[in-house]
């Protein structure tokens, strides 16, 4: 027993007494392995990841997407991961019915169907012995055959049914909506028609949205073709997940809700279809001109309608939708690299796998730079490189159903998520443009960011020379704010969604897109139809596969310098910069009604205060920091949970927008026009005291530990 205790306690003595290799020869290493890292990453082979898995449809709940599953698991335990598994829920998927396809007629009098829209879009040429393609639909939409006049309502936001209702005086109870896609998530369009007592909603692709000038269909270019369409789902989960189990994972124990009680099903049918087919809904219509800015791009006077006018005006629109919500197997594919100081501190990579058919652009090129990353952290771990912390690499499923495995994932290991995560860096598709990069991230990362794209170099040719950092500030300057590269506000509508809003953990998103004057949300002309493949990726968005390369060292710089860094590299500053320029811009929403705020006694004083409270916390942090004793693993620990913890989420009309202070924001919207002003304003004093709280209690996380 002596022996041994001395042995012990030799050892315990040699270990703490081991000449420490100095933080900065560590430091140097680390910044040695980062480039390694990086420079690993080749254009070439994301190339090769692309082609391989995209020959086939792999929607969310087939067995094409559980094979592909199976082959990431392999390649990923190949590459040298210390562990891969797949993770399976049970949730609320929703297919359209094969033997009674989903279509739109214009009837007569007698209910003969005069015209009816196409069952599927033309399948691209060297695709035509694919089968199991699923045609366009709107996954989730009410099953039915509602019969009845058409009202067009631009893109269907709230402030177009404003419009229609408030200047217009038209009425859509009892009717049937045509909107267009673009703008805002398509959710959201079928809410406010829900809210506006429609009795049925088509969405369609205007070329205005879906087609850049100039640019030809694909696929001699890479804009929508007449007989394309939008597939997506049309649900209002607000975060829940599976919609049977909000809250809680869906695993084979738990407890679901009835089909039709699922969380944010719609009630109505609703359909997608292309601009060759609305064309035919839309050139009979009559009623009133529209604004100009509700016109698109078809030769047809966008007439707002109700129903048609002339030899078409006994016709009426029925929708023909049989769509079944089923329950469904789906499965994540969970890889790790334990951390060697901080296994229990998590750095996340995910991406979604799951596909509206072949997925060459979403989500695709996305996993493609995951399955790189890995492949570059594996040969990393062959040449004796290990990660301060743990890495978690995610192939997500059924994110196109509503964010599925990321947010059943996220319930099922929420305390240690709450605790131990770190970050979250989103691999949904990694471009949707050729102009320049993207990033959408929480404050505390902007720093980072400008430090990873400087090292490294422009994809554009002519630019070999030229950072990253160079080429996107050249193309995209946050001018209204700083001399550097526009970062966005992180908003919803992937699968970073139940991490950042839900758990707070530190996220960012990353892509190559396309020229930010043009609209932002109404994404690529062939997003999620049949033409998204691996050539129009290889022909058009990427022939060099540089891009790709670029946004697979941003996304993958990411998460290497967060899980390997001594003190996680987040910039308090900047989020005490964001959250005064929040506040002051929610007040001057506030500030247009001066005469109600002086009525009802409304100020922001209580917000502002909280706010300056947070800027001092943060910077006497930022102080302390620069005194750490980073040779005292303790130290460096508390300084470290500190940084962790953050607040944002959602706005309540576009799911992809994101808002700031979204509590008082919705409290203020559309106040002119409250039914009972003092119910609404004192609403708006609520809103302010919670965020206000909310700012105190992030301040007192910086305080100093003693
Ligand atoms: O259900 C949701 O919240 C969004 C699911 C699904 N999301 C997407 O298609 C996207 O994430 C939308 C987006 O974030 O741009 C595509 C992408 O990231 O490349 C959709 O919008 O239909
Ligand atoms: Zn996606
Ligand atoms: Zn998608």
């Amino acid at each position: 027993m002596v022996v041994m205790a001395i042995f012990f306690f030799g050892f315990i003595i040699g270990w703490f007494a081991k000449p420490t290799h100095s933080e900065t020869e560590k430091q140097k290493d680390s910044s040695k392995f980062l480039k390694e890292f990086l420079e690993e990453m080749k254009a070439e082979n994301i190339k090769q990841h692309l082609r391989k898995f995209t020959q086939l449809p792999h929607l969310a709940g087939t067995e094409q997407n559980l094979k592909y599953a199976e082959q990431i698991q392999r390649e990923w335990q190949e590459f040298g991961l210390d562990s891969v598994d797949l993770v399976h829920y049970d949730v609320l998927l929703s297919y359209p019915n094969k033997t009674q396809p989903n279509y739109i007629s214009i009837v007569d009098l007698l209910g003969n169907e005069i015209f009816n829209t196409s069952l599927a879009e033309p399948v691209p040429e060297g695709y035509e012995d694919i089968s199991d393609i699923v045609p366009p639909y709107s996954a989730f939409s009410a099953k039915g055959q509602p019969e009845a006049e058409l009202v067009y309502v631009n893109y269907g936001r709230t402030e177009d049914f404003f419009q229609l209702q408030r200047e217009m005086g038209i009425n859509v109870t009892g009717k049937i909506v045509i909107v267009r896609y673009g703008k805002i998530f398509r959710g959201n369009k079928v809410k406010n028609a829900i809210l506006s007592g429609a009795k049925g909603i088509i969405m369609f692709s205007d070329p205005a949205d879906y087609c850049a000038d100039g640019v030809q269909t694909y696929p001699k270019g890479w804009n929508l073709p007449g007989g394309g369409a939008q597939r997506g789902n049309v649900l209002n989960l607000n975060g829940a997940g599976d919609p049977l189990t909000p809250g809680y994972p869906a695993k084979e124990y738990t407890y679901r809700s009835k089909l039709e009680e699922g969380v944010g099903l719609p009630k109505i049918p609703v359909h997608p279809i292309g601009y060759h087919d609305a064309i035919y809904l839309l050139k009979n219509m009559g009623g009133p001109i529209p604004p100009n800015n509700w016109k698109g791009a078809l030769n047809v006077s966008y007439r707002i309608g109700p129903g048609f006018i002339d030899d078409y005006k006994n016709f009426t629109v029925r929708l023909n939708i049989h769509t079944n919500n089923q329950i469904a197997r789906i499965y994540n594919v969970i890889g790790q690299i334990r951390g060697a100081l901080e296994p229990d501190r998590y750095v996340i990579l995910g991406g979604h796998r799951d596909a509206w058919v072949f997925g060459g652009i979403d989500p695709m090129s996305g996993a493609a730079v995951v399955h790189e990353t890995v492949r570059s952290a594996g040969r990393l771990l062959n040449n004796g490189w290990r990660p301060k912390r743990t890495i978690i690499f995610a192939s997500w499923d059924a994110e196109e159903f509503g964010l599925q495995g990321s947010t059943e994932w996220a319930e099922d290991n929420a305390k240690l998520l709450q605790e131990r995560a770190v970050a979250y860096i989103n691999a949904d598709s990694a471009i949707e443009g050729m102009y320049t990069l993207r990033v959408d991230c929480t404050p505390s990362l902007h720093t980072l960011v400008y430090d990873i794209t400087r090292q490294i170099s422009s994809p554009e040719e002519g630019e070999e020379n030229i950072s990253l950092y160079e080429s996107w500030h050249k193309r995209d300057n946050w001018t209204n704010n700083r001399d550097a590269p526009r970062i966005s506000k992180l908003g919803s509508g992937s699968d970073f969604e139940a991490y950042f809003i839900r758990l707070g953990i530190a996220s960012g998103r990353a892509r190559y897109t396309k020229d930010k004057k043009t609209e932002r949300y109404s994404s690529y002309p062939v997003y999620h139809s049949v033409y998204e493949t691996f050539e129009i990726v290889d022909k058009f968005y990427d022939p060099s596969f540089r891009r790709l390369e670029a946004v697979a060292r941003v996304r993958g710089g990411l998460i290497f310098s967060i899980a390997d860094s001594l003190v996680l590299p987040f910039n308090v500053n900047e989020y005490a910069n964001s959250i005064n320029m929040y506040a002051l811009s929610i007040s001057q929403i506030g500030e247009r009604h001066p005469e109600q705020m002086q009525k009802y006694d409304v100020s922001f004083n209580s917000l502002f205060s909280a706010a300056a409270n947070f800027t001092a916390a943060t910077s006497d942090f930022h102080e302390r920091l620069q005194s750490l004793n980073t040779a005292d693993p303790l130290q460096v620990r508390i300084v470290n949970d500190q940084l962790m913890h953050i607040i944002f989420a959602p706005s309540s009309h576009n799911k992809y927008a994101g808002e700031s202070f979204p509590g008082i924001y919705d409290a203020l919207f559309d106040i002119e026009n409250a039914a009972d002003p003092e119910k609404s304003w004192d609403e708006v004093k609520r809103q302010i005291s919670i965020a206000s709280f909310t700012v105190h209690a992030a301040a007192m996380t910086l305080a100093s530990a003693a």
